[in-house]
């Protein structure tokens, strides 16, 4: 992305974004506003920026013309998921690996094991509304990875999981990071402590800090506000960022 600028009338979402993002788990952060769901899905190539350019595995989606192949290599958690009640896991699943257009020869395979690797492979054939909220958000992590994408987009993940799939996600999103460039946004930084590669924090529509999950935790080896370590760097980060501003207004 460079010089990514994104409105909503007369709010700036993003200001003068430029990131850069490879192969690996990058953890999105930032308090309620920061812009972490706006630029999810300028990458998603669900909305579009007002200014800027967004290129994602070489193509530049600006043009129409391109979407369609790089949306085919995506995966895409919405913070927001809609789904169908009445869809089994399995039906559901299957729809989107279809309006991937992925080769139905394997489509079958692919969505048994997208549902097996959430943790719902005992569940594949039930109906979505008999399920949980949170094996919901697991069938939209599985929709999200039916493709195998080599970008994979998560909007808020872990929110409404128990501990133990939160683990077993971050287990999943350090697998998928080993060839993938996977983007997780979320307020839970022990998440991005145990499952991250590297971490953007955003503030009021700008990057306020990037670096690695070891570095915000250094920064909150000072005594400062948090419970541990990660807490602390994350609003040390966030404070150096302030009053940086501050000093250039
Ligand atoms: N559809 C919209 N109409 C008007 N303003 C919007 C709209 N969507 C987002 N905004 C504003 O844009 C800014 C960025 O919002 P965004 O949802 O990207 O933040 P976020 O970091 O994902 O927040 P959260 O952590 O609360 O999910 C906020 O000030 C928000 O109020």
């Amino acid at each position: 992305m460079s010089g990514l600028r994104v409105r909503h009338r007369r709010t700036v979402a993003l200001d003068a974004v430029d990131l850069d993002l490879g192969v690996g788990v990058h953890g999105l952060l930032g308090p309620n506003g920061a812009g972490k769901t706006s630029l999810i899905r300028m990458l998603a190539t669900v909305a579009r920026p007002d200014a800027g350019r967004v290129e994602i595995l070489g193509e530049d989606v600006g043009e129409p013309a391109r979407r369609g192949a790089v949306r085919a290599r995506l995966g895409y958690l919405p913070q927001e998921f809609g789904h169908y009640p009445g869809f089994t896991v399995r039906e559901f699943v299957a729809y989107v690996a279809w309006l991937k257009e992925m080769p139905v020869a394997g489509t079958a395979a692919a969505v048994e094991r997208a549902v097996e690797r959430v943790g719902l492979g005992d569940r594949i054939d039930a109906k979505l509304r008999t399920l949980s909220g949170g094996m919901v958000r697991r069938v939209g992590i599985a929709q999200a990875v039916v493709n195998d994408p080599d970008v994979l987009l998560l909007d808020e993940p872990t929110a409404g999981l128990d501990p133990e799939q939160r683990v077993e996600l971050r287990a999943l999103l350090r697998e998928l990071g080993s060839t993938s460039t996977v983007i997780v946004s979320t307020h839970l930084v022990e998440d991005v402590a145990a499952a991250c590669t590297e971490v953007t924090l955003l503030d009021e529509g700008r990057v306020a800090y990037r670096g690695t999950p070891e570095s915000l935790g250094a920064l909150g080896e000072a005594p400062g506000v948090g419970d541990s370590v990660i807490e602390r760097g994350y609003t040390a980060a966030l404070r150096a960022h302030r009053t940086g501003l501050e000093a250039t207004r």
